[in-house]
């Protein structure tokens, strides 16, 4: 059995310097836990940048998308990311369905979810309704405007949705009825991390609507392998000294391992010490926080 290796010396962050030129960051659980930056973050990004490494953002959570991620970024003081540096599941669910599906833009798109997938979708030109009006925060009942379906909706989108309720999977229900409408969910990540908190995440909402609708929907985030097809089509890394730095075993790493890559867990999200050192060969490595690769240098 290969454990994963602990990273606890500058001798080993040197050899994993050596080993990857491109670093692959998932965001939640590794940079930051909603608005609260993770120790030592902004100045691990500026050390790898200085030492010529290229940084790409790999992200499931679909609540913003890829202009507001980069506020984000600007607003914690992390400086020379770009939008195609980005990968948000919001966006590459948005891509998958106008590229790969040839989703008609005549049609819209029902959204249970926040505004990223609102955003993305807007951005290539593709209507979409649902999601965050707040005429869906009222209850439920036989009056609701939205039980007059929009014969124009001819997809739905779900992701994380931290206003869910009985009214929007209700109306959501009622578009996912009809074969002919295409299902797509951002991602499936089961819990979401927050700061002292673990909370429900895309995936546990989203399975009420496969539950109730008896359909499964095609998945774009983590660990989906168009996600990478869709890094690639930009970047063209190389995958062997590429290396996916996660908190999540079923999608960070799995991502990683799937596409051929080096993988690094930290310990500041999902997953346990525990739980890693069950795991054969994947992680390769893994730390306590990421703020460790800058820490040990000093
Ligand atoms: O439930 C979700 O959508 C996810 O748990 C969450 O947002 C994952 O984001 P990531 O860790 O990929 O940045
Ligand atoms: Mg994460």
């Amino acid at each position: 059995m290969s454990l994963p290796q602990k990273i606890t010396t500058k001798e080993q962050v040197d050899a994993l310097l050596d080993q990857y030129d491109n670093f692959l960051f998932d965001c939640d659980g590794v940079l930051w836990l909603g608005d609260h930056l993770l120790p030592h973050v902004v100045e691990t990004l500026a050390f790898l940048k200085s030492k010529g490494k290229k940084l790409i953002f790999v992200t499931n959570n679909s609540t913003k998308s890829r202009e507001n991620y980069l506020k984000k970024f600007e607003k914690f003081g992390v400086k020379g990311i770009t939008k195609s540096d980005i990968f948000g599941s919001a966006y590459a669910t948005a891509v998958y369905l106008d590229k790969v599906m040839k989703f008609d833009h005549t049609k819209k798109v029902w959204v249970l979810g926040g505004q990223g997938v609102h955003d993305e979708l807007t951005e290539l030109g593709i209507q979409s309704i649902g999601g965050t009006d707040p005429e869906l925060d009222k209850p439920f009942s036989d009056d609701s405007k939205f039980l007059k379906l929009d014969p124009e909706v001819g997809a739905v989108i779900a992701g994380l949705d931290t206003s869910i309720n009985y009214h929007r999977l209700s109306i959501t229900l009622q578009y996912l009825l009809d074969p002919n409408v295409i299902f797509m969910a951002t991602n499936i990540d089961s819990t979401f991390p927050s700061h002292g908190k673990i909370l429900p995440g895309a995936g546990s909402i989203i399975e009420s609507a496969i539950y109730s609708s008896g359909r499964q929907p095609t998945v774009c985030g983590k660990p989906n392998m168009n996600l990478l097809k869709a890094i690639q089509a930009e970047h063209n890394l190389n995958l062997e000294r590429s290396i996916m730095v996660g908190d999540r075993l079923n999608t960070d790493m799995k991502f990683g391992k799937d596409g051929g890559l080096g993988t690094l867990l930290v310990l500041t999200g999902i997953e346990t010490e525990a739980n890693v050192l069950k795991q054969d060969g994947t992680p390769k490595y893994y730390a306590d926080k990421l703020g460790d690769l800058y820490e040990l240098q000093k």
